[in-house]
């Protein structure tokens, strides 16, 4: 798994923008050839063009200052942002505040689906040099980068624009690079050769992430109450196949300045595929997460981890954890660089409720159908993508609402 695009975007299925819009675009430009645009977005923002063309302007619905302008919450920062709750690791290794910080990142879960970890004991080396080496892979010339273009979805690396530039209608304004980071001594030999400290860098980097990412697991776990030697038969749990065998793809993100970031998103709203994603961004803002039916911009914290729970976890947390959806937005005048680190089991295995947190007696029906990596791709190519998320479309009717049909 985690070889494909692990993310699940409400698929932006809108015509290309009409021949003139409020943004005053006309159709004709060198810049809306199809082959000009598959160049990516950084070739677009280097050669200097001062007006967006038309395959990325999306429809006036979609454009990111609906619902983002007045957007309040709660316990939040100020007008439409969001400081995501805090789960110190520090804390969680201290057996003294362990409960407490659980109890944090059970609140976090549920609530937001998205959480800020910090001390966590990554050398600002690992990721401040991950950043860094991300950073001049995209100043490498065209034709370097582009060494790395494949169509072919599973290959261990691949470089590419938009959200999934094959199929949008509307394109996105990012360009990226995957790398699948497992097994890791077999891909790492295929990665980039360019920049020179590429491979060195970047298996630091996936290393420490795959162990921050299994103690996160372990103490999601230890929250919702699964312990590990019961939840797969006595095999170890889920932690255990995860030491065993997981799936890890990171995906580089370059979102060059835009010259009219209010037409245009960076990635368009989505879910991630997987159980938990990392994110490690520049101090350039731009991730959004929806909360309260709000889109809410994430505080960059130098330094810290931001985390989201991913579909897989939300179906085997039997719905008590959320993997809600997210949009990156861009700007005119900075360049932002993140990187995604998707974590989950092997493609193969087949993700369902946790039993321990199935009871129906106690009114704790089970929620979701049984998901693998082939009903993802089969979802992927069915029309259900125009209309809904992954997740919803893994989702059981409730008890109550089957009753409501009869
Ligand atoms: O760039 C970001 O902050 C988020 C990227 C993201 O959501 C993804 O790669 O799935
Ligand atoms: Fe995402």
């Amino acid at each position: 798994m985690a070889i494909v695009d692990l993310a699940n975007a409400q698929l932006q299925q809108a015509a290309p923008a009409a021949t003139k819009d409020d943004g005053g675009h006309e159709q004709e430009s060198s810049y809306d050839c199809g082959a000009c645009l598959m160049k990516g977005v950084r070739h677009l923002s280097d050669s200097g063009i001062t007006r967006l063309p038309d395959r990325y302007v999306l429809p006036a619905s979609d454009r990111p200052s609906v619902l983002a302008a007045s957007s309040t919450a709660a316990g939040v920062g100020g007008v439409g942002r969001v400081k995501l709750p805090v789960v110190d690791l520090a804390g969680l290794r201290d057996p003294s505040q362990r409960a407490a910080v659980l109890a944090t990142l059970d609140a976090a879960c549920r609530e937001y689906g998205f959480f800020q970890v910090v001390n966590h004991g990554f050398g600002s080396d690992v990721s401040g040099g991950m950043l860094d080496v991300a950073r001049r892979f995209f100043e490498l010339p065209l034709a370097e980068r582009a060494r790395h273009m494949s169509a072919d979805v599973r290959a261990p690396v691949r470089y590419g624009t938009s959200f999934n530039q094959a199929k949008d209608a509307v394109l996105c304004w990012r360009d990226f690079l995957k790398l699948v980071c497992q097994p890791l001594r077999e891909v790492v030999p295929r990665w980039p050769q360019q920049p020179a400290d590429l491979r060195d860098v970047a298996t630091r980097y996936a290393t420490a992430s795959h162990a921050l990412f299994m103690e996160v697991m372990a103490a999601a776990l230890e929250a919702l109450g699964i312990p590990q030697q019961a939840a797969a038969g006595g095999s170890g749990g889920v932690l255990g196949e995860l030491a065993a065998a997981a799936s890890h793809m990171m995906t580089v993100n370059c979102y060059p300045a835009c010259p009219q970031p209010e037409l245009t998103l960076g990635m368009p709203p989505h879910s991630d595929y997987g159980l938990f994603t990392f994110v490690l961004q520049d101090h350039v803002e731009g991730l959004q997460v929806m909360h309260d039916g709000r889109w809410l911009t994430v505080d960059p914290v130098p330094g810290s981890f931001v985390v989201n729970v991913g579909d897989h976890l939300e179906i085997y947390s039997n719905g008590r954890y959320k993997s809600v959806l997210h949009r990156v937005r861009v700007n005119s005048t900075r360049p932002r660089i993140s990187v995604a680190s998707f974590h989950s089991l092997p493609a193969e295995r087949v993700i369902r409720p946790a039993p321990e947190l199935v009871d129906e007696q106690a009114g704790n029906p089970r929620r979701y159908m049984d998901t693998d990596f082939a009903t993802f791709l089969a979802y992927l190519a069915s029309a259900d993508g125009k209309n809904k998320t992954f997740l919803q479309s893994r989702k059981l009717p409730t008890p109550a609402a089957a009753a409501a049909c009869l």
